[in-house]
């Protein structure tokens, strides 16, 4: 069941486009994220479904009613703050109630409502505790607590994780997970980290320069990405540019290039991830090269292979320690089917 609607947005500054005609169905209990670089328009999208910016064109619905008529407070939506604003001489309790008191609900019903919260979010014994007595992933969960008590519709994160260290935040990474599942409140969130978005979302929308590239589960976006940016974005990938004529496709400086090209003639990249990559006796016709570099990185190796007439490296990953020493001159080569065509 879609909850959000977002369709057809698109927000200036001047000149700058922050975002252009963007449009993403969000389903009721999801977690969704807004993924890509810097400047591609995901906080001020995030900041349109809070109500703190508006967009020029465009609509947003929540449950089918439009969002973009109701004042920030009056939309059942939360945001949780980068930087986790909680109240430093309060304790740990009156942050989180603090949002229901001002609701004016009665006391015995903030009671219940702040315990059952702070029990979900494993912070009962340090109820009587000030946010400078805690650790950061301890007030990270505070902000949380804070944000969910009032059981919002849909719950915006911006960064969340971002100003945790890297222990901290694999663990906080399991425990939002974790929540999302068990309060069922649909969740957006906005990161830049790619691993990030791929480990906590159920589907990720890439975005970049205000336009979305794609919406997919992780996988198929790391599998199957329809655009060139996706293909480079989401992990290590190796791409070549050139064109599909007759179902062949060859890459520029290379000739042809192991693929199923099942898409029209025309220009065309194509993606193969290093892990898929094959190293082997050189053959005639095969696409040539030179080991450059092998590196270890504990549980997989890294291969840079030197590409006769590509002027460019190509990565390869295999399990282990690669048996492979620089200077060796291999055939560069793949499965076709599990090279990836990107149309033009
Ligand atoms: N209030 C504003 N005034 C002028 N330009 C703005 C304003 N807000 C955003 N922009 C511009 O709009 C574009 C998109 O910004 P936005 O903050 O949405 O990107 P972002 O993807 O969230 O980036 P970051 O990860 O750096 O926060 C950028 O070029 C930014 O400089």
């Amino acid at each position: 069941m879609t909850l959000l609607s977002i369709e057809g947005v698109s927000r200036k500054f001047g000149n700058v486009t922050a975002l252009s005609d963007v449009s993403i169905d969000i389903q009721q209990g999801e977690f969704f994220a807004l993924l890509g670089p810097s400047g591609c328009g995901k906080t001020t999208l995030l900041r349109i479904l809070a109500g703190f910016e508006t967009p020029d064109q465009g609509g947003v619905r929540l449950d089918g009613t439009d969002l973009l008529k109701l004042a920030p407070h009056k939309r059942p939506v939360n945001l949780m703050f980068q930087s986790y604003a909680l109240f430093p001489h309060m304790t740990v309790a009156k942050n989180v109630a603090y949002g229901l008191e001002r609701e004016n609900l009665p006391r015995a019903e903030i009671k219940a409502r702040v315990g059952e919260v702070l029990e979900k979010v494993g912070l009962e014994p340090m109820a009587n505790r000030r946010p400078a007595q805690l650790s950061g992933g301890q007030q990270q969960r505070v902000a949380l607590a804070r944000a969910i008590v009032k059981r919002p519709r849909l719950l915006l994160l911006d960064e969340p994780l971002s100003a945790l260290d890297k222990k901290v935040r694999a663990e906080m990474q399991l425990e939002l997970k974790r929540l999302q599942h068990e309060v069922g409140i649909t969740f957006v969130v906005v990161t830049h980290d790619q691993e990030e978005a791929m480990s906590l979302a159920d589907r990720i929308a890439v975005m970049d320069q205000g336009r979305v590239e794609q919406v997919d589960a992780p996988v198929t976006l790391y599998d199957r990405p329809r655009t060139y940016f996706v293909a480079d974005f989401i992990g290590a990938n190796n791409l070549f540019t050139g064109a599909i004529r007759g179902g062949v496709f060859s890459a520029e400086g290379l000739g042809p290039l192991p693929s199923k090209a099942t898409t029209a003639d025309g220009s065309a990249a194509l993606a193969i991830r290093p892990e898929r990559v094959r190293l082997t006796e050189p053959t005639p016709g095969m696409v040539q090269g030179v080991v450059v570099d092998v590196s270890f990185y504990g549980g997989v190796s890294h291969i840079a292979v030197e590409v006769t007439g590509l002027g460019r490296k190509v990565l390869a990953a295999t399990q282990g320690s690669a048996r492979i020493t620089p200077g060796t001159v291999v055939g560069v080569t793949w499965r076709p089917e599990d090279a990836v065509l990107i149309p033009n």
